[in-house]
């Protein structure tokens, strides 16, 4: 799969919460874990402040550029102002810092100065509060790279499982009316796209669940089902894709079933998440498909409760940053 050419840049999330610490955490691993090295955009007094508590070093440079030299060394931080460390406390002012941070992220990234994007957590609410226009992350990479929002696909992926949701931050109500033929065929088709480019399958064989209990049974459980989760499996199928569905949602994550399919699309965010972080929790991956740019992040929010104490776990920000890592090897060769 290859070494990424140039480092990593992890955007620092909300500073109150658990990403900080993390990162940090994840760097002190760097060997055991084999990380490729990546820098920090977010505050050098705050990491100063989280080492102190946390352990592991941390030193400021200009650009990734730098990060090389340094890395062995210290976590390279690309500084953007001062910012107290108050773990579990959040402030409009962190909000400013996460919402400045990945902003910078993105633009080196998009510039070609960095390999991949690697997003903290960042508490949503919190950065709309500051006029923040997005549902999340994943559609403020879109706008970033000038993708449609509907053409950015969040996928989770852990050892045992990858899942995409089609509808993702939207009311529960609202998701049998935002389902369509269309939107469920564009983006499968983004997803499979990705997982041949991204990801080593060549083929991936893609399972597509049913929105009603039992799929609908017949019909007599809601029309969703037959109307149009069926007619777009066949229209993926019409094109050539290895999709099975509409399978019901209850039935495709026993280990049996999982073993038949790279990739369940679910209908709806928990139908997707649920499984994933049942299983796969401290090694889950959020990854943004159909990006010009390899954008990850940890499964997590910003877990503001266990900020501070030193008992998140560093498991889904590693394998966030060595995912990241991977797919820009293999885009790199
Ligand atoms: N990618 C992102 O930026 C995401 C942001 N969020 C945001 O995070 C905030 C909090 O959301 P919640 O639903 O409470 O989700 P959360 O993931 O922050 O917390 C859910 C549960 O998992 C635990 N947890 C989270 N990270 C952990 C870790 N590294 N190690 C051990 N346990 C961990 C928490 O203590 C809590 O019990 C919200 O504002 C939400 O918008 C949520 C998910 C993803
Ligand atoms: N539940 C997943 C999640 O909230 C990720 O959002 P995003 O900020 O990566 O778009």
């Amino acid at each position: 799969m290859g070494t990424p050419p140039l480092p990593l840049v992890a955007a620092i999330g909300d500073p109150a919460g658990v990403g900080p610490e993390l990162f940090l955490k994840a760097w002190v691993a760097r060997r055991e874990k084999g990380l490729a090295p990546f820098a920090l955009i977010g505050s050098l007094s705050l990491m100063q402040a989280v080492t102190d508590r946390c352990g592991g070093a941390v030193r400021a440079v200009d650009t990734p550029a730098a990060v090389a030299d340094v890395f062995g060394e210290a976590l390279p931080v690309i500084d953007l102002g001062p910012m107290a460390d108050t773990p579990g406390k959040p402030s409009q002012e962190g909000a400013r810092l996460a919402l400045h941070a990945l902003e910078t992220a993105a633009g080196l990234t998009i510039d070609g100065k960095a390999s991949a994007l690697v997003t903290g957590p960042i508490a949503k609410a919190a950065l709309q509060d500051i006029g923040f226009p997005h549902p999340g992350q994943t559609e403020f990479c879109a706008a970033a790279c000038g993708v449609a929002a509907d053409d950015a696909v969040m996928m989770l992926a852990g050892p045992s499982l990858r899942v995409v949701p089609i509808t993702v931050h939207v009311p529960l109500a609202d998701v049998p009316s935002l389902l369509s033929i269309d939107l469920i065929v564009r983006r499968v088709r983004i997803a499979a796209a990705a997982l041949q480019r991204d990801f080593g399958l060549a083929a991936p064989r893609i399972a597509i669940a049913g929105l009603n209990p039992h799929a609908g049974e017949q019909g007599r459980l809601g029309d969703e089902d037959i109307a149009i989760i069926a007619p777009a499996v066949e229209a993926l199928r019409a094109k050539g894709l290895d999709t099975t569905g509409p399978t019901p949602g209850d039935a495709m994550f026993h280990a049996e079933a999982r073993a038949t399919y790279d990739l369940a699309v679910c209908m709806y965010h928990d139908q997707a998440l649920i499984p994933l972080k049942a299983l796969d929790f401290d090694r889950g991956v959020n990854v943004t498909l159909g990006l010009p740019i390899i954008r990850t992040s940890p499964d997590h929010g910003t877990a503001f409760a266990l900020a501070g104490t030193g008992r998140a776990s560093a498991g889904p920000t590693i394998a966030a940053l060595r995912m990241a890592a991977d797919c820009a090897g293999r885009r790199a060769t």
